[in-house]
């Protein structure tokens, strides 16, 4: 089922303020998406109206090309679990499943033999056989999570909507899961749309993450675009470790506030900047500065420095390469960071990288 969302607004039932605030994506068939970004963002809310749980006061919601949103919830035949919605206590894990299709119209309704054999291949599906009769309290964390996934599934929806379904999971437990659910999204053609606030749970899983900051879609796109194209600052430092590093440009140079850094070439136009980099971007310059770079710890080519500057100024931490034959301590070194983004007030005046052309540090 594809989904279609076309400027998208709703407003705070509260105060008027935007909560999501004109939103469009386009969700294929069959694909997994991940909705990411900070708390508050507005990803609950956005997965609660493709639901139809909540109202929105402007834009279309499309499935398959066709509007719902005059469609009520449980006409939409959608899949959603989130991180509470809590399995009904009083009824064994079978009639948890089955509950969806028990309350359907007469019409309509399944019969008992029918919906038990429904019951049982879900729980074969889920890997939980043989716990149709227990109730929640004697399962798993994780057991729970996955019964609420079944339950989720047993009308056969198409559409999944996944609102942190293993945040209250252990972290391995929920390593095992991601891969299962992968698995249990091919082989049912399902469509997905997943919010999460782990970085890596979004990249191991989707095929395209959308991150949200305050209302907003920011960028959408598979998980190297954003980490590799980011369309602003915030979306750098979400994707990744990043060093924000201060100074100017001044008539086509950048010159970092602190020395032993050397100035690079950049188009940007002249005033205050930052630059932002990755720290294994970062090139140790041994014998081009007077700072010292002192090697804490190695990880193969990889190396965690801690740089003062000729000056004394020290707090620079960076994992990065370990250039060829340093000495543990490197003396009178400097730092090439011509390979990050220069960024002026959460926008980029230099997003890529203009051909490195270092020019020798500045002693300020
Ligand atoms: N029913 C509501 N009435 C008023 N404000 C709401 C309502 N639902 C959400 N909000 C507000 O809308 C904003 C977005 O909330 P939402 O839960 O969608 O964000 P989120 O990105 O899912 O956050 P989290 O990751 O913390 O769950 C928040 O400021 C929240 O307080």
């Amino acid at each position: 089922m594809s989904v279609n969302l076309d400027h998208i607004i709703r407003v705070s039932p509260r105060n008027g303020q935007p909560i999501v605030d004109d939103v469009s994506l386009t969700v294929a068939d069959g694909s997994f998406t991940a909705l990411v970004g900070p708390s508050g963002a507005g990803k609950t809310s956005l997965l609660r109206i493709i639901a139809g749980l909540d109202p929105h006061q402007g834009g279309q919601v499309s499935i398959d090309g066709a509007r719902v949103d005059n469609l009520a919830a449980r006409e939409r035949n959608i899949g959603f679990v989130f991180q509470h919605y809590a399995l009904f206590a009083h009824m064994s894990v079978a009639d948890n499943i089955g509950f969806g299709l028990s309350i359907r119209p007469r019409r309509t309704r399944p019969t008992r033999a029918e919906i038990a054999s429904r019951v049982a291949e879900l729980l074969d599906l889920m890997q939980l056989p043989g716990v149709g009769g227990r109730y929640p309290h004697q399962l798993s964390g994780g057991q729970r999570q996955r019964v609420a996934l079944a339950r989720a599934l047993a009308t056969g929806p198409r559409l999944l909507l996944l609102d942190e379904p293993f945040g209250a999971l252990d972290p391995l437990v929920r390593r095992q899961i991601r891969g299962w659910l992968r698995d249990l999204h091919e082989r049912l053609g399902l469509t997905t749309i997943l919010v999460t606030h782990d970085r890596q749970e979004a990249t191991e899983l989707a095929d395209t993450i959308a991150l949200m900051r305050h209302g907003r879609i920011v960028q959408a796109g598979t998980a190297r675009q954003l980490e590799e194209s980011p369309a602003s600052p915030f979306v750098m430092e979400f994707t990744g470790d990043v060093i924000r590093i201060p100074g100017r440009v001044e008539h086509g140079l950048f010159i970092a506030d602190m020395p032993d850094i050397h100035a690079f070439a950049t188009t940007g136009a002249d005033g205050r900047a930052d630059v932002l980099i990755r720290p294994s971007d970062i090139r140790l310059l041994p014998e081009r500065g007077g700072a010292m770079a002192w090697l804490r710890q190695t990880r193969g080519m990889l190396g965690t420095y801690d740089f003062t500057t000729s000056v004394g100024i020290q707090g620079l931490r960076f994992e990065t390469v370990v250039p060829d034959g340093a000495a543990p301590i490197v003396v009178n070194c400097a730092l090439d960071i011509s390979a990050g983004r220069i960024a002026r007030d959460d926008a980029w005046i230099q997003p890529v990288a203009v051909t490195a052309t270092a020019v020798p540090a500045l002693r300020t």
